[in-house]
């Protein structure tokens, strides 16, 4: 069964657009990664789906209602974290938490806030104003995680929150979709963190979705991004088969490439013996992921062609 359907879904800025054309179908008791780099279009996606923006064209529904007049009767039944939490910054977090609490159709036992709170670390004593990016974003978090609900949509939870933190809002969030077969409705801009929490990643870009697909498929995207500083980065990239690695940039003092989570024992083997002052390794910026996503898809296509 469907919870969030949108057919064709657009929405326009004026002459700017958010989203076009649109299509999404969440199913009930999954973790929907909703993925995309700034400006995709998942702000706008959500807040057309829950009626705080009037569609332009095209459909949705989220548990069988209608986007356009059933949204009152929608948002009574979720519980919705936005990307910017208005917050009042005179008021401690518990005050603000008792406020924001108050506006939720379902009553909520004030022990499970508590719980809440001190798994996130978070002092509720202290006014907002005090408060540290990161921790601002615990009051979205708590707020969002304390009702029991069927469908939970959080535009970039985690933004702000340490690691640490961000592993722990995770797990709770997998525990409480375990227990109760919520629905989860997550946006994100950072692949490293939705694939851990997932079960379905869906793309968007450019206001469009491009890619349903599982972790599983994504994984195999897995990349690491490798900055080695060197006074000898030709030895060393002569060591490296080239088929280990994509994007190489060889520069005086520094060298640099991509390469698959799966290839980076290998990497390492070889640079046991390298000389090399200091090593960075990161994830790559989404784009450099979906333009490997669409090369080996395109890889795919044409060896099946070619078979056929
Ligand atoms: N109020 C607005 N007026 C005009 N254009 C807007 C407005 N809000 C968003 N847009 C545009 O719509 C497009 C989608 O923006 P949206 O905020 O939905 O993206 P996003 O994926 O949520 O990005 P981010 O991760 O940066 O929040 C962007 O091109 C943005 O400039």
């Amino acid at each position: 069964m469907s919870i969030i359907e949108c057919k064709n879904l657009t929405k326009f800025y004026g002459k700017h657009r958010g989203i076009e054309n649109l299509n999404l179908n969440v199913k009930k008791g999954e973790i929907f990664g909703f993925l995309g780099p700034n400006g995709a279009g998942k702000t706008t996606t959500i807040r057309t789906i829950l009626g705080f923006l009037h569609k332009t064209s095209g459909e949705g529904s989220v548990f069988g209602l209608d986007i356009s007049n059933e949204s009152m009767q929608i948002r009574k039944k979720i519980a919705y974290l936005p990307g910017e939490l208005g917050l009042y910054v005179e008021m401690t977090g518990r005050q603000n938490l008792k406020y924001l609490l108050s506006l939720y159709d379902v009553d909520v036992e004030w022990d499970k806030v508590e719980q809440l709170a001190k798994r996130l670390n978070f002092n509720m004593d202290k006014k907002v104003k005090e408060l540290s990016k990161g921790n601002k974003q615990k009051i979205g978090n708590i707020m969002v995680l304390a009702p029991d609900v069927d469908l939970y949509v959080l535009d970039e939870p985690t933004s702000g929150l340490d690691p640490l933190m961000q592993m722990e809002f995770y797990k709770i969030l997998r525990e409480r979709q375990e227990e109760t077969g919520a629905t989860v409705f997550l946006s994100s801009h950072l692949l490293p963190e939705v694939e851990k929490v997932a079960d379905r990643v869906g793309i968007i870009r450019d206001g469009t979705l491009v890619e349903v697909s599982t972790i599983a498929e994504l994984k195999k995207l897995s990349l690491k991004r490798i900055e080695i500083f060197t006074d000898e980065p030709d030895v060393i990239v002569n060591q490296i088969p080239e088929d280990l690695i994509e994007n190489l940039m060889i520069k005086e003092s520094h060298l640099d490439f991509v390469c698959s989570t799966t290839n980076l024992p290998n990497i390492f083997q070889i640079l046991s013996n390298a000389k090399y002052s200091d090593l960075n390794i990161t994830s790559p910026a989404l784009e450099d992921i979906f333009m490997r996503y669409y090369s080996i898809k395109q890889d795919l296509e044409e060896e099946k062609k070619e078979e056929e």
